[in-house]
């Protein structure tokens, strides 16, 4: 007897990976906007008036409404009850609206002097825009994971989300390095901004091709026998927050990325203070990390596609996160070029842990409650991503102040145990997923590709 083989258009390698050409695009350009104010710190501070209180009201307006407002648990119930169509223009929408109004504030056209809640209005308009871009840029994220779940599972899941993540850390490579050329040349703090702006109507018209894409993956499936998936329910929230798995994923993810993200933003200042890097040239080290996560990324999840070891792989790169900030807290060999090869180690640390965990999470929460699962998982680590970087601010004054003149202005020992005690946290945490899994058979250490 001939067996009839269904296929559906994610059999086709042409449109699975075009698929995930065109939704990582749109994320280039939302890491884009993310990062493009990093650099012009200084101009602000210098053009605009803005003090250092000002950038850290406006950074951590990111995070606001998603953790705040709960807007990233509702953009994952949206993404599982309305699909990723909808909720994926919806996140586009939103992005665009929120630099719009982060362009009208940094812009010639807004009126400087006024004050909202005894604020500078300008931060506040600015911080506005950056947390409504805030809550679309993360939605898009979920649904991306979830797009590319869609289209991968049972093929190369973890190449593909690696690549993805490299492509988007593009954009995080772009805003450092071309936005202050920008600026000069336009002699203009919001002409980056305004660059970030057109990009992401681009990003939103690449989403609108992909739509047409997955009308057209969802009718292929229709035609096919595949069993057809039950509808999201809201008392799947609880069983997704009653799964042991998920919350171990959940606290790994908040513990590993508060780790990385929160670091890089002193990164520079510790290059300056405890390596004596000139200040102009500081930012090079750090700047080096995205680049080696652009390479790395995918070559670990191809690994993981094929080999397997996820939660071996996990653990690997907590251990390599404890041994980089255990020896930049340690009083050893305080030159430039040591401080430059236990960065390029985080560098594989933060490419082994994503590239692993990212594509573990449709291994432990079934299909139809991926978008809540990720979109909790996000709103675990938005604390993080929020609360660190203001804990090791509160510590550097409080305690490692030492303000000689000539001398350093801090000692950055105690951060850097701070962030060596996050790593051994999240190793207990992988050590205990690794456990869980050999309990559970989530199959986080087989090879995510299925040989037919
Ligand atoms: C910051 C954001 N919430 C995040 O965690 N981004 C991850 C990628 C997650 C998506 C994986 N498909 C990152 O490492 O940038």
């Amino acid at each position: 007897m001939i067996e009839k083989i269904h296929q559906t258009l994610r059999d086709s390698a042409v449109a699975r990976w075009s698929a995930l050409g065109v939704v990582a695009f749109t994320m280039l350009c939302g890491y884009f906007l993310t990062d493009v104010m990093a650099p012009l710190k200084p101009m602000l501070e210098a053009q605009l008036l803005w003090d250092s209180t000002d950038y850290g009201i406006f950074t951590s307006a990111y995070g606001w409404f998603n953790v705040f407002l709960l807007m990233l648990i509702f953009g994952g119930i949206i993404l599982d009850k309305m699909g990723v169509r909808f909720t994926g223009l919806g996140a586009c929408f939103l992005m665009v609206i929120g630099a719009g109004i982060k362009y009208y504030a940094i812009s010639d056209f807004f009126p400087l002097g006024g004050q909202i809640f005894g604020i500078n209005s300008q931060v506040m308009i600015a911080g506005l825009g950056y947390a409504i871009f805030g809550v679309g840029v993360e939605t898009a994220g979920i649904t991306v994971s979830k797009i590319i779940v869609k289209w991968f599972k049972g093929k190369e899941m973890a190449l593909a989300m690696g690549l993805e993540m490299a492509t988007a850390r593009l954009g995080t490579s772009l805003a450092l390095i071309i936005t202050v050329p920008l600026a000069d040349t336009f002699q203009s703090v919001s002409a980056p901004i305004l660059l970030c702006l057109i990009m992401l109507c681009i990003g939103t018209i690449a989403f609108l091709v992909y739509t047409v894409m997955d009308r057209k993956l969802d009718k292929s499936i229709d035609e096919s026998d595949a069993e057809p998936e039950e509808p999201f329910k809201v008392k799947d929230i609880w069983e997704v927050m009653a799964n042991k798995g998920f919350w171990l994923v959940a606290l790994l993810c908040v513990l590993f990325y508060s780790a990385v993200f929160p670091f890089l933003k002193y990164a520079t200042d510790l290059m300056v203070n405890k390596y004596a890097v000139d200040p102009k040239l500081a930012g090079i080290i750090p700047g080096l990390l995205p680049f080696g996560t652009i390479i790395l990324t995918p070559l670990f999840g191809n690994l993981y596609d094929r080999k397997g070891k996820g939660a071996t792989i996990m653990m690997i790169g907590a251990i390599m996160l404890i041994c980089v900030h255990g020896l930049f807290a340690l009083p050893l060999l305080n030159e430039w070029w040591f401080a430059t090869l236990v960065m390029i180690t985080l560098g594989v640390a933060f490419s082994l842990v994503p590239s692993a965990m990212w594509p573990s999470v449709p291994k432990i929460i079934p299909e139809k409650q991926l978008g809540t699962a990720y979109a909790l998982i996000f709103w675990v680590q938005n604390w993080g991503l929020m609360g660190v970087p203001a804990l090791i601010g509160w510590v550097l004054d409080r305690y490692c102040k030492l303000g000689g003149e000539g001398q350093p202005a801090y000692d950055y020992t105690l951060p850097m145990i701070i962030f060596t005690s996050f790593g051994i946290l999240a190793l207990i945490v992988a050590i205990m997923l690794k456990r869980e899994d050999k309990k559970k058979g989530y199959g986080l250490e087989l090879p995510n590709i299925k040989k037919n």
